[in-house]
């Protein structure tokens, strides 16, 4: 449907060697461009709804349309495409390289994205300078911005997966629980970037997190056992 950034039917995912399916999801639909925080007890299947969603795992009966794309048509060589190109994750244990430096990771997230490259090759600056021009608006300093990952706080690292995902502007970022290692400054701080980046491309974002304050900065929150009627529902 146009407008439309994702669109679940009748999904049905149980994990190998469970007794039943965690996940029974009859429908969802998110907008583009809509900001949607989804929130549920730990264990009800928060990672593995987002999992589906950006084509890592795949359900046995399923419709997941992503971008209008049928997830459920597509090989998995033909889902890393796109969300190699259109799909930002922000995840939990942010999936950093540690010896690369703060740019260097963010410039990993075109390095198999041609569309990604096309969109950053439309910019007058270099792809260098654009990496560091978004973790210095998301908050490093230009010298943290040449430091090796490891070497940087847990809270600067999850700025500089924020930026590996926003860059070369994918149509979807996907954030799972990027700002629970932030005090509620911070979290603030990273969350209003995180919008006006998301604000500027018409970028869906699907926000996952335990924090219930958080809500109301967003366009709609969605409890997963108030959508789920599998066995991640229940708990
Ligand atoms: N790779 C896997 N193989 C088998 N079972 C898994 C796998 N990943 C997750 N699970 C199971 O699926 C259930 C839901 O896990 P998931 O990580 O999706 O929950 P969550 O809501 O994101 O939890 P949390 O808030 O604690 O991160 C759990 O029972 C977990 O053990």
């Amino acid at each position: 449907m146009p407008g439309t950034c994702i669109e679940l039917k009748q999904l049905e995912f149980q994990w190998p060697g469970a007794t039943q399916p965690l996940l029974r999801i009859p429908e969802l639909q998110i907008s583009r461009g809509e900001r949607v925080l989804l929130r549920g007890a730990s264990g009800s299947g928060k990672s593995t709804l987002l999992s589906l969603i950006a084509g890592i795992h795949k359900a046995k009966a399923q419709q997941v349309f992503v971008l209008d794309h049928d997830l459920g048509d597509m090989s998995q060589r033909q889902r890393d495409k796109l969300r190699a190109n259109e799909i930002g994750y922000i995840f939990q244990q942010f999936n950093l390289l540690p010896y690369l430096s703060a740019y260097q990771n963010v410039l990993l997230a075109q390095q198999f994205s041609p569309a990604r490259r096309q969109r950053l090759n439309a910019q007058q600056s270099s792809h260098k300078q654009q990496a560091q021009n978004l973790l210095l608006q998301l908050g490093l300093t230009e010298s943290d911005t040449e430091r090796p990952a490891h070497q940087l706080s847990v809270g600067q690292q999850q700025r500089v997966a924020a930026a590996r995902a926003l860059f070369g502007s994918p149509a979807l970022i996907i954030a799972d629980e990027p700002t629970s290692a932030l005090d509620a400054d911070h979290r603030d701080n990273f969350i209003q970037i995180l919008f006006e980046a998301c604000r500027a491309n018409n970028t869906t974002l699907l926000f996952v997190t335990h924090d219930a304050s958080l809500a109301p900065h967003f366009d709609r929150a969605i409890e997963l056992a108030d959508i789920n009627t599998g066995s991640g529902g229940w708990s």
